[in-house]
């Protein structure tokens, strides 16, 4: 099924050549952020955006201005603080979330638990008055849990729909391209590997043995690149040492992650993402597979697939962390 797979152009800038629908409205929440700027930097030139709505506590009116000039159709609006919430969310067809505070060295995904869960909690309850049919996607971490807070906002509202809400695990997917690419000399953009699970070290699961095309490697190389693309979101933090985790390479994540809900809203076929959304394939609430878009949202999930005996044993350790991570959640969202 990965061998169909077709990477979507993020970037087409000028060269529109689309002639069906392509009037959506794009929200990003946390648009002045790390991830925010370059994310709605790649959206206003997206074609199949008409409106950029960009929401933050702070600093819209510059981020918006500033996109606002560049030559591409979409129509950008900034919006500053709570009171202009709900007028950045209505109607909005796609709701991308990056809002909330990034890890620094020594911190766990889970630690930002704290700060990041209230604002995942009412950004999800303002959607769920004023844009109840928007597909969205989750970019604040922690992941695991964030998706089952919006999920339960929403169920509150009666507005929950289980094909549209996301939580972005793209980038994970993008970084295993990117190492068995640099590992086999391939061209990154030929190659596809699976990862499933969640968006945090052991519940990160890559499949490298559903690679596209087939790749294998000894067994100690496996174990260093399954680990690599683990902890590459820590690999970054590391590196920028106290200056935020992966912004651009997440932006790029991010924006291929919308694209491809936006061909799916407009009736293209064939659209596969995989994304952390409810799901029965394992006895995790939530779980990250290979999802077929459409215009309602997921139209199919391509459930796990097989697994050889070195996956299954990935995944029999992830199960504990994510469910753990997905109670955390639930429980905020009901306290
Ligand atoms: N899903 C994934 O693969 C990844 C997730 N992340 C997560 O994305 C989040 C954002 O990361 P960065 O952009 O680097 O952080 P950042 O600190 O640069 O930007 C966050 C933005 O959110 C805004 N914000 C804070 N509270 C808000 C609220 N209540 N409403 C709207 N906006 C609000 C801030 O003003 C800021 O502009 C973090 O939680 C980070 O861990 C980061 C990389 C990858
Ligand atoms: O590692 C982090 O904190 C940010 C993130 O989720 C990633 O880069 O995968």
């Amino acid at each position: 099924m990965f061998s169909r797979f077709v990477r979507p152009t993020v970037i087409s800038a000028r060269n529109f050549s689309t002639s069906k629908q392509q009037n959506y409205k794009v929200a990003v929440c946390g648009a002045s952020g790390g991830i925010g700027q370059p994310l709605s930097l790649l959206l206003k030139i997206n074609p199949l955006v008409s409106e950029l709505s960009l929401y933050d506590l702070v600093h819209t009116p510059g981020v918006a201005a500033d996109l606002s000039h560049i030559e591409t159709p979409a129509k950008v609006k900034g919006f500053n603080g709570p009171e202009n919430l709900k007028e950045a969310l209505r109607n909005a067809n796609v709701i991308i979330i990056p809002a909330g505070v990034p890890r620094k060295p020594g911190m766990t995904r889970d630690d930002l638990f704290n700060t990041n869960a209230g604002i995942v909690k009412a950004l999800a309850e303002c959607a769920a008055e004023v844009a109840p049919q928007a597909l969205i996607g989750i970019i604040t971490n922690p992941v695991n849990s964030a998706v089952p807070i919006a999920a339960e906002v929403l169920k509150k509202s009666g507005k929950f729909d289980p094909k549209r809400l996301f939580g972005i695990s793209t980038l994970d997917i993008v970084r295993a391209n990117t190492f068995i690419a640099e590992a086999k000399g391939l061209n990154p953009k030929d190659v596809n590997v699976p990862v499933i699970g969640g968006h945090s070290g052991v519940t990160i699961i890559p499949l490298l043995s559903r690679a596209t095309p087939s790749v294998s490697f000894p067994k100690d190389q496996l174990e260093a690149l399954t680990s690599r693309i683990q902890e590459a979101g820590t690999e970054v933090v590391k590196a920028k040492a106290g200056a935020g985790s992966a912004t651009l390479s997440m932006a790029y994540a991010g924006a291929r992650f919308a694209n491809s809900l936006l061909r799916g809203l407009k009736g293209e076929s064939n659209v596969i993402e995989a994304a952390y959304v409810q799901s029965d394939v394992t006895e995790a609430q939530y779980f990250s597979t290979p999802l077929v878009l459409g215009k309602n949202g997921i139209e199919k999930n391509l459930g796990l697939g097989k697994l050889n005996d070195f996956e299954q044993e990935l995944l029999k350790k992830a199960m504990p962390e994510l469910k753990k991570n997905i109670e955390a959640g639930v429980k905020f969202a009901n306290a």
